[in-house]
């Protein structure tokens, strides 16, 4: 990856850090070229302890700037507000935003004619082993998206969609997911109190178990449903729990409609407050 191209990380929160985390720690792309905006003072600490460049406005960034990336990490609601103060990027840079649900046309009513991609990267994204789902305007040459694959892909596997609408329906699935892994997470936990296990214990083997699964699911020859097989032995205790988690509805419902809810709800935020 060419690392010679600064980069202005607009929010520095929960996932804007994860990337910086990612790009810095694992990436090795040079700190100092990463300039972070981030009104929170904490938070901009936070991101100087990892050698980034850090202002509390957009105000602050030097005249001569001319990044080659502009990332938008703030809550979908301030969007709109804050682009005016990076206009003045466009004509060097592209435009990465990972605000849920936030259309491209807001982007271009602000920034006309700039080059934009919304992506959605979730939080393992801050170990190197995030997934990314991404769309480009017709704004974004090739270069462009070269060195947005390079940059995503630092952080984790890069999936260009063909359609816009589809990034809300890959933050119902893999945006959000991370949440309702770690949601399981706890809730395998608690049935392991239930059968007995010290409150340490159950964590420890229910967080083992599903970063196992998750790393065989990965890297297996076999798909998820063979895997789940292999681990069911006729008339076992394995097939006795599937018996309660895959009677209908059964999990698989839950699930569609947990997916269902986050997707209706990045909907929802395309619609401006
Ligand atoms: N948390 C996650 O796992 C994921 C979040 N996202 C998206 O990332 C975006 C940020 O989400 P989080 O990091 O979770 O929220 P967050 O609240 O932790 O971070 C947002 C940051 O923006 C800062 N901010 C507020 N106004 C600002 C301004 N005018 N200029 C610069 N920074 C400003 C806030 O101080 C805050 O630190 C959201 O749009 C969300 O949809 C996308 C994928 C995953
Ligand atoms: O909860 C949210 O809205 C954001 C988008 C995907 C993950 N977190």
């Amino acid at each position: 990856m060419d690392h010679s191209g600064e980069i202005v990380l607009v929010g520095c929160g929960n996932m804007g850090f994860a990337l910086l985390e990612g790009w810095v720690d694992r990436a090795g792309i040079p700190a100092a070229g990463i300039h972070v905006v981030e009104p929170g003072e904490p938070l901009r600490q936070r991101a100087v302890a990892r050698g980034a460049t850090v202002y509390d406005d957009a105000a602050g960034l030097p005249a001569a700037l001319r990044p080659h990336a502009v990332i938008i990490a703030v809550k979908p609601q301030i969007v709109g507000s804050m682009l005016g103060a990076y206009h003045r990027f466009t004509d060097a840079a592209v435009f990465v935003s990972i605000a849920a649900g936030v259309p491209i046309s807001t982007f271009e009513t602000t920034l006309g004619e700039a080059a934009i991609v919304r992506a959605m990267p979730n939080m393992p994204a801050s170990i190197g082993k995030g997934v990314i789902a991404a769309f480009a305007n017709a704004h974004t040459d090739d270069g462009q998206l070269a060195y947005v694959t390079d940059l995503l892909g630092a952080v984790g596997s890069v999936h260009w969609l063909t359609e816009e609408r589809l990034v809300d329906a890959a933050t119902a699935i893999s945006g959000s997911g991370p949440a309702y892994l770690f949601h399981f997470i706890e809730c395998l936990a608690d049935a392991g109190v239930a059968v007995g296990l010290s409150a340490e214990t159950a964590l420890a083997l229910a967080k083992q178990t599903v970063g196992g699964a998750a790393a065989l699911a990965s890297t297996s020859a076999f798909s998820p449903a063979e895997l789940r097989q292999q681990v069911t032995s006729p008339n076992g205790t394995t097939a006795a729990a599937l018996e309660v988690l895959m009677t209908e509805p059964g999990l698989a419902d839950l699930v569609k409609r947990a997916a269902e809810a986050a997707h209706r709800r990045a909907l929802e935020l395309a619609i401006p407050t």
